[in-house]
């Protein structure tokens, strides 16, 4: 499987639609992979908070169609990174939006919607403006494999992950907007939950700087036994790597780690 991690730079100032319009360029030229990658709310942005509502949309919005649309027209599976989405109706905590992950599949048509589960930003950011997300989400990658999907600060949370194997997942797929200041907890995390499940983790990153806060970059691909197959440096910049997806069952196989959990 041929992966594009598409980790996006963006500063304060550039109007949604032409970052929606530049994103759809990146992607067009990723033709070739089966799988391309976006990083997380690439265009409400991580960080500033304030954009969060004028810039919320449905799953059938603008951001997901544009994206659709590329993703047939280049034939590939596109990861849209995440929206803040409108809900349908108020969760739980009465708030109407999610940081929302889509994937949409090589006919356009949206194949998974994940709502992040643990939202960051302690009293403020996430937990003060955005539901929960409470669903386990996985989809099945061009070639059979099972992805599952999370959004950046869920890396923290190393159970969603075992939860995510037992749901047959080989391959982590993590878009985040992770700073610089805490670059060191990303890698060391990605490459942790990787090892720790026996699964390939594609993870991707912010670039640039917004709302005052440096992104770190360092977006990687990591095999199932933690190898770094890619990384990303600070900058704008696509990885694109090829991911052997069946040596997962050959490594489990050959070293079963997993055989001696005890529950
Ligand atoms: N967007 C995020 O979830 C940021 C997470 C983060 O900065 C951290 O876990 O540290």
């Amino acid at each position: 499987m041929r992966v594009a991690v598409i980790q996006l730079a963006y500063a304060d100032g550039e109007p949604l639609p032409e970052r929606r319009d530049r994103a759809a360029h990146l992607v067009r030229q990723q033709a070739g992979h089966d799988l391309v990658i976006l990083p997380e709310l690439w265009g409400p942005t991580g960080f500033d908070y304030r954009l969060w509502e004028a810039a919320a949309e449905s799953v059938d919005g603008p951001t997901v169609a544009a994206m659709a649309a590329v993703a047939r027209e280049i034939g590939a599976m596109v990861h849209i990174g995440s929206i803040i989405e409108t809900l349908p109706q108020p969760g739980a905590e009465g708030k109407s939006l999610a940081n929302t992950s889509v994937v949409v599949g090589a006919d356009g048509a949206v194949a998974a919607v994940y709502r992040k589960i643990h939202r960051f930003g302690f009293a403020a950011g996430e937990p003060a403006l955005l539901e929960a997300g409470s669903d386990l989400v996985t989809v099945d990658l061009p070639g059979g494999h099972r992805a599952a999907l999370s959004t950046c600060y869920d890396l923290r949370f190393p159970e969603l992950y075992r939860r995510q194997l037992d749901a047959g997942a080989e391959v982590f797929l993590v878009p985040a907007a992770w700073p610089m200041a805490r670059v060191e907890h990303w890698c060391t995390l990605g490459r942790a939950r990787a090892i720790e499940n026996q699964c390939v983790l594609i993870a991707c990153n912010t670039a640039g700087t917004h709302g005052g806060y440096q992104m770190g970059g360092a977006s990687q691909v990591v095999s199932a036994q933690g190898v770094v197959l890619a990384e990303a440096g600070p900058d704008e910049e696509v990885l694109s790597v090829d991911i052997d997806v069946d040596e997962v069952s050959a490594w489990r196989r050959d070293f079963p780690v997993l055989a001696d959990r005890r529950l």
